[in-house]
């Protein structure tokens, strides 16, 4: 049996930080889009980054930020990998995370109008590009992410060209049933293991990570 990865996103507190990697988690993530409740600076960041131990991944979650931003923050935050969680195409995240020699993971935000086969369309853009992984969460009509909902499991791949990331609304309570229906290579989540915005409460971190690894 496959582990599932784990990535833990929109940390705004060291202690949080230290709790998720004690439990063993295998990524966590940095929001850099300020309308979000989870926003960090490039400065809070760099300090924020000092609880990622070497072996955990840093992941600096983006959503349409502009070039010479995204250079700044790779040149004062020591993350691994950049997830673009906006409408940036695939062309333009290969150029980007070209620009910072870093390697690349897209959302993608599915909509009740796409079907396995858009899915997998998509998917194979974004690995012709160049992506490690993509991510699969939530269309919602006014925001990129961070909703707490989720979307129909049933329309995932069972055979990806990239490993799939399931997040949007996952808990403790559904993420055991998200793995098994759908096999995913890692889960990723923030409102779910929160007490409130930005705010990680460890129980729910223990729980989820405990309802994964079994
Ligand atoms: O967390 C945010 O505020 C956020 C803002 C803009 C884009 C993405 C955002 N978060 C990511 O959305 C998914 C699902 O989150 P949730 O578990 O449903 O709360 C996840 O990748 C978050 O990191």
């Amino acid at each position: 049996m496959k582990n599932t990865a784990v990535k833990f996103c929109g940390f705004t507190q060291l202690e949080d930080i230290t709790n998720a990697v004690n439990l063993g988690v295998d990524a966590v993530g940095f929001v850099f889009y300020e309308p979000s409740p989870r926003a960090v600076t490039a400065e809070q960041a760099c300090e924020l980054a000092k609880a990622v131990p070497a072996l955990t991944t840093l992941v600096a979650l983006v959503v349409n930020m502009p070039e010479q931003e995204l250079v700044y923050l790779s040149h004062h935050v020591p993350f691994d990998i950049v997830q673009f969680h906006g409408d940036e195409s695939p062309r333009e995240c290969k150029l980007m995370a070209d620009r910072i020699n870093k390697r690349w993971i897209k959302a993608l935000r599915i909509s009740p109008d796409d079907t396995t086969e858009t899915i997998v369309t998509q998917i194979q853009a974004l690995k012709d590009f160049g992506a490690c992984s993509v991510l699969l969460d939530a269309y919602h009509p006014d925001k990129f992410g961070g909703t707490g909902d989720s979307f129909d499991w049933d329309k995932i791949p069972k055979h990806s060209p990239l490993p799939i990331i399931l997040a949007g609304g996952l808990t403790a309570d559904n993420v055991g049933e998200a793995i098994r229906q759908t096999g995913v290579y890692g889960v990723d989540v923030s409102g779910g293991i929160e007490s409130a915005k930005g705010v990680k409460s460890l129980a729910k971190m223990t729980g989820f990570l405990a309802k994964v690894r079994n």
